[in-house]
């Protein structure tokens, strides 16, 4: 596992979508061979999303031959609710990028059947041929995408209830009010993201510090679901100062001393 510790949230976003924009040109995608994206919502993206869109427009990257696969959505939330993560990538990214309608992917919530929804989702991952690099964050109880804690790390796309706590997290989006947070989501799972080729997961804030000490230094557990990437063979941290605040000392100093010329946020534009 590699750890990129940068000083606040604007260099790791800045880091983060320079990383995704070089490997999506060093792949050359073409038509025939896309590259294949997963995608994450929440606050975490917003900042490489901006420096993604940014990078577009000057002509560095271009996504004209990328498919992307969302990581979740609530169930029952229509594709035009406002809170939708539909509604939240068009909004937030795909609007703004040269990427094509057909080549999006995101799970819908009010699908007749939801479980054929999340079985048709991975039988898409695999006709492109799996996931080459998967983007995500991570919940303060260390859920990754909607893997809640005690989910099973061998887990495909399913239908997920969603802990109290990650309601209550959520309800900042729903006025405050939890009696409006979906209960479920279709999510894909702990094994579908590790099954991805590369997977890049973004952390700030003092309140993921648990979670990212739990990633990096704890051992492998369903009770911390993001702690599965320590099995992954290319796994990499994005993460800021505040984040690190419960790493032990020498971790720390590990991570900033052999990624030291990596470092660099200028560095990464080629
Ligand atoms: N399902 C999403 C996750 O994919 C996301 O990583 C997490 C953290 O969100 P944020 O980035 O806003 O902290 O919350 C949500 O529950």
């Amino acid at each position: 596992m590699r750890v990129i510790i940068q000083n606040d949230y604007e260099n790791l976003s800045l880091w983060a979508a320079r990383y995704i924009a070089n490997r999506i040109r060093a792949f050359e995608p073409n038509a025939n061979r896309p590259f294949v994206l997963g995608l994450p919502t929440g606050s975490s993206p917003l900042g490489t999303y901006a420096e993604l869109i940014r990078l577009n427009r000057e002509g560095y990257v271009s996504f004209a031959n990328v498919v992307t696969f969302n990581m979740d959505e609530y169930v029952g939330l229509a594709r035009d609710h406002e809170q939708s993560y539909y509604t939240f990538m068009w909004k937030n990214f795909f609007n703004h990028i040269d990427i094509k309608a057909e080549n999006v992917h995101i799970l819908d919530g009010t699908a007749k059947d939801l479980e054929e929804e999340c079985r048709s989702y991975e039988d898409a991952i695999a006709a492109f041929g799996g996931i080459e690099l998967f983007l995500g964050g991570i919940g303060a109880d260390g859920h990754l995408a909607f893997n809640e804690p005690f989910s099973s790390l061998s887990s495909r796309t399913r239908i997920k209830s969603l802990t109290y706590d990650t309601k209550v997290m959520n309800s900042r989006f729903f006025d405050h009010d939890m009696s409006k947070v979906p209960s479920q989501a279709l999510t894909v799972g702990v094994k579908t993201v590790s099954d991805s080729r590369e997977v890049i997961i973004l952390v700030n804030g003092h309140n993921k510090a648990r979670a990212l000490q739990a990633t990096i230094e704890g051992g492998v557990s369903q009770s911390w679901t993001c702690s599965a990437l320590q099995l992954h063979p290319k796994a990499l941290i994005v993460c800021d100062e505040a984040a690190c605040g419960e790493l032990k000392v020498d971790t720390y100093k590990y991570f900033k001393d052999i990624e030291g010329d990596n470092l660099s946020v200028a560095a990464m534009l080629k």
